[in-house]
Order: C-alpha cells, then sequence, then structure tokens
C-alpha cells in the first residue's frame, strides 16, 4: 500500500509524519500550510499518504476548478466509504454534504425546491452571484434578532471582565440553528448545562478526535470501543427522531401547508413537506442525518467565523471604528439591521470577506475521488484517487493574495467576482456544491456584528495567547478550530 502509483511518482511527496505530529500537537491549518506550502505554492500539488492511500493535496487553481464544475468526475466520498462503520458515518449517515449524483439532487432539491418567495440572493448580487440554489430564500430573520438581544444580555452580565468568545459564540449559532432547522430551542445562551446541548457537543467531540481520523481502523479494535459515545450519538438520535415524528403528526394538520405556503417553516418541514413528493422521497432516517449534518455545517463555521471577527476587530481598532462609525451611519438608532441596511454596510461586508479569507472555517474541502482517469500535467490519476482541496492555502498563497498573511479589508474594495481571479476566495465553495447557508451565514453574522459593536468595544487582554497571532488548533480534517480565546467587551454607550 506504500507503492506510489506509477502516474503520481512525479508529484512532489509531502511528509506523512511532520503533517501527524502537526496533527497531534493540535496544530491547525496553519501549522499544515507551514509545512507543506514550499511544495504547494511552486507547484500546487503534493501528495501524501494516509491512511493507506496516496492523497492528491492542491491549491492549483485549474485542478480547483475542474473539480468544482466537474462533479460527475469529481464525486465526493461519501463517509461510508471513507470510514465504514464508524461512529461519525453512523452518526452523519448519507446527507447533503457527502452524497453524489441522484441521491445528493434528491437531498438538495428536497430542501430547496419548493421554496418560492423572493430570493435574499438578489439583495447580495456581490456576494452570491454563483448561487444556483439557495436554502434559504425568506430568512428567519426575527430568530437572529432575538438571539442577538440574548447575546447583548450575556455579555452584559460580565461587565467589561474578559470573555471566552469560541464558546459563547458556539452557543449563539448552535441556538439560531436549532430553531432555524427544527423549531428546538437549544437556549445554549441561557442555559450551557442543558443536557441536549452538552450531549450535542460531546456527540461532536467525539467525531472530532484525531486518533479515529489518522487511524481509523483502531476503532474497531475491542480495546477502543466506543461503548459509550455510541450511546451519546443514540440520545441525540432520540432528540431528532423525536421531532421529525412530531412534526410528521402536524403535517396531518392544516398548520404546515399554511408555514409552507408563508415561507415561514423550518427546514424539517421543509424536508417533511418535499418527502411527500415522489420526485424526492426521504426517510425519517435520511431526515435526520440532514438535521445532524446541518447542525455541524451551520453552526460550527459561523461559530468560527463570528469569533476570528471578533478577534481581528480587537486587534485592529482601526478597522472596528471604522466599521461602528458605519453601522451607527446606516442604522441611525436601529439595533438590528434591515435587508437593505445589511447591503449599505459595505465596510463591514469587506471586513467579513476579508475574516473569511484569512481563517477559513472550512479549512480543507471534504475529499473527492475521480471517477475516471485524470491527466493533469505531466501526471495521471487513476480512477479513485483522493483530492483534497486546500482553501487555507489558496487563500495563503502569495500567488494569488498580496501579503496574504495581512489583515486588509480594502482588498476587497470595488471587489466583484468577475474581477478577481476565480477561484481564489473559496469560503464557501464553488459550483453546484457552493454553500447552501452562505447567506444564511453571512446575514447571521451581519446582525450579531451590528448589535455588539454599536454597544461594545471589544479589545484583547494584554495577557491574552493570541496577542501576537490568533492560534489555530485542529478542530477536524475540513473545519478550523481555534485555542480558547478571551476578548473584553466595554459598553460604548
Ligand atoms: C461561515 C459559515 C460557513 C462556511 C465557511 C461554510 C462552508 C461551506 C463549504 C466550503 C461548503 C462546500 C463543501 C464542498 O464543496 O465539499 C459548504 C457546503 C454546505 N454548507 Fe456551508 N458553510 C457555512 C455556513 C453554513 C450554514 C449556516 C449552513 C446551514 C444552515 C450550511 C450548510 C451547508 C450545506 C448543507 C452544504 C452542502 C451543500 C451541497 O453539497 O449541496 N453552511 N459549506
Amino acid at each position: 500500500k506504500f507503492r506510489v502509483p506509477e502516474g503520481i511518482k512525479n508529484v512532489p511527496t509531502l511528509s506523512f509524519l511532520k503533517l501527524v505530529s502537526a496533527i497531534f500537537s493540535n496544530g491547525g491549518p496553519d501549522k499544515r500550510w507551514e509545512i507543506t506550502r514550499k511544495v504547494l505554492e511552486k507547484e500546487g500539488i503534493g501528495k501524501l499518504w494516509f491512511n493507506g492511500v496516496w492523497h492528491i493535496i492542491t491549491t492549483d487553481l485549474e485542478l480547483t476548478k475542474d473539480v468544482f464544475s466537474k462533479t460527475d468526475l469529481y464525486p465526493k466520498t461519501s463517509l461510508d466509504e471513507s470510514i465504514p462503520g464508524s461512529l461519525t458515518a453512523n452518526y452523519y449517515g448519507t446527507n447533503v454534504v457527502f452524497s453524489n449524483g441522484d441521491v445528493w439532487k434528491r437531498h438538495r432539491y428536497g430542501i430547496t425546491s419548493h421554496r418560492k418567495s423572493i430570493s435574499a440572493v438578489i439583495y447580495f448580487p456581490l456576494f452570491l452571484s454563483h448561487i444556483t440554489s439557495p436554502a434559504f430564500k425568506s430568512l428567519p430573520m426575527h430568530v437572529f434578532d432575538e438571539t442577538a438581544v440574548k447575546l447583548l444580555k450575556v455579555i452584559e452580565k460580565v461587565d467589561n471582565g474578559p470573555l471566552e468568545v469560541q464558546d459563547l459564540m458556539h452557543r449563539l449559532t448552535l441556538d439560531v440553528l436549532g430553531r432555524v432547522a427544527f423549531g428546538f430551542d437549544f437556549n445554549n445562551l441561557e442555559d450551557p448545562t442543558n443536557v441536549y446541548v452538552t450531549t450535542y457537543q460531546e456527540v461532536t467531540a467525539e467525531c472530532d478526535k484525531p486518533i479515529y481520523f489518522i487511524i481509523p481502523f483502531i476503532e474497531y479494535l475491542p480495546y477502543f470501543d466506543r461503548t459509550e459515545a455510541r450511546k451519546k450519538v443514540a440520545k441525540i438520535n432520540e432528540l431528532y427522531d423525536g421531532l421529525i415524528e412530531t412534526k410528521r403528526k402536524s403535517m396531518e394538520t392544516e398548520e404546515l401547508s399554511k408555514k409552507i405556503n408563508n415561507n415561514t417553516a423550518d427546514l424539517l418541514e421543509c424536508m417533511i413537506h418535499a418527502s411527500s413528493d415522489p420526485k424526492y422521497p426521504m426517510s425519517d432516517e435520511e431526515m435526520r442525518y440532514n438535521l445532524a449534518m446541518f447542525m455541524l455545517a451551520g453552526h460550527d463555521t459561523t461559530a468560527t467565523a463570528l469569533t476570528t471577527i471578533l478577534y481581528v476587530l480587537a486587534t485592529h481598532k482601526d478597522v472596528q471604528s471604522k466599521a461602528r462609525d458605519e453601522i451607527l451611519r446606516v442604522l441611525g438608532d436601529s439595533l438590528i439591521p434591515t435587508i437593505d441596511q445589511q447591503r449599505e454596510l459595505k465596510y463591514l461586508n469587506m471586513v467579513i470577506k476579508e475574516n473569511l479569507r484569512l481563517y477559513p472555517p472550512v479549512h480543507q474541502l471534504p475529499r473527492r475521488e475521480n471517477s475516471e482517469t485524470i491527466k493533469f500535467r505531466n501526471h495521471v490519476f487513476l480512477p479513485k484517487t483522493p483530492i483534497l482541496i486546500n482553501i487555507y492555502g489558496i487563500h495563503h498563497s502569495p500567488n494569488n493574495w498580496k501579503d496574504p498573511e495581512e489583515f486588509n479589508p480594502e482588498r476587497f474594495e470595488n471587489d466583484n467576482d468577475e474581477k478577481r481571479e476565480q477561484y481564489t476566495w473559496l469560503p464557501f465553495g464553488s459550483g453546484t456544491r457552493t454553500c447552501l447557508g452562505n447567506n444564511f451565514s453571512l446575514i447571521e453574522q451581519r446582525v450579531m456584528l451590528c448589535a455588539l459593536l454599536r454597544k461594545y468595544e471589544v479589545s484583547s487582554p494584554t495577557d491574552s495567547i493570541h496577542q501576537d497571532k490568533l492560534h489555530l488548533d485542529h478542530s477536524s480534517s475540513t473545519l478550523t478550530g481555534l485555542q480558547s480565546l478571551h476578548l473584553i467587551f466595554k459598553r460604548t454607550e
């Protein structure tokens, strides 16, 4: 299994040992980039032996374009193929993020097809011109607004003391997503000890343990039996199953069809409704897998984006005051921006974009495997070669960005997708597999930042471990994590 296939012998090798030791020492995507950048900046691809297979890791824009635009040629690897029978595969199952072809179409269009009100996309052509089927055509603005108010109350209680921001942002985004995805209020902001929250967190922590990601077969050895973890998965699944059952019952009443017609149905209700159409059948089990995946894809990513943006604002006071001035000018006395006002927040939108470039919450895309032999330059990838697109590398390569390590929102001034070289800014992926929740996440970020910045000045404590640089850490093979981050919120009014 160590033998290198003939066609990729001439691809430079990336050090397995260095990468694994970086992961075991909790190194984040920045550390991995440090190890691989020499090869990737020069060649755009490298090969890495991992889990008994030679993988291709790439930052090459041509190959990236090919992967995004030819989804049949580069299907995603399902969890059941990459880690069969594992806890993670059992928990997330077959869902919209990891499926392909007709199964994916059924999931994606089952979630999105029937929503028919005016698309929020028209308000954000700059950000979202590439989107094909946004999940949230009418967004539950009241959920964002109410959660922002709750967030301010939590911060008020701490009153100038240092506050751990990463945990706070996770609590916030989990509350938002629970309500939007299936109408369930985790109420994590007010009660972090709530049993559903702790179980949910334990399950995701189990799924992210690096040992099972680096040596997946270990899970099948009796000594490493994960009985306790499986019990936790069963508990959170009980919650999802209960919600599906209750909502299914409400299908029998008029209530659901009213919600569907008014565009106020949550995602689960949409899936249940769509599943009654013979074109989009979806079993209860598949719905549960989608809920589990939505929770991860939707809450963890936005929490990271909000945490890192608060850090850059705290450490770039000039940017913070410029963003605050704009918020006060555009919003007047309001706490929460309307959709139209969000469009006017040009500078804040630039800050958000630059933060997603510098700290992409998804640092590496889930693996693809080519279905046919591919010739790329003077290399030949045999079918089923694992291919990983390194988003962090694309965002940090001087080939694509001037002074890539610098936080500089101005680089997005007058930016548009046509002018910028394609595939250099990919926080939400691209093509037909673009993130379903990008618009949702951007609005959530704007709402929270407006509420926070108009009330508080954010700064970093002088003894912070992040004083010189933000310390990222290993969260998973795709998601960016960071070490605990304390910031100070001082009232401005
Ligand atoms: C800052 C926040 C977010 C980031 C950076 C992000 C990033 C991404 C990326 C890079 C992909 C493409 C994966 C691939 O091509 O393999 C993706 C897909 C996806 N995201 Fe997001 N995401 C965010 C927020 C959300 C939210 C809030 C939701 C749901 C409410 C969501 C749901 C999804 C789903 C369902 C997919 C799969 C789409 C498909 O394959 O059809 N994401 N996301």
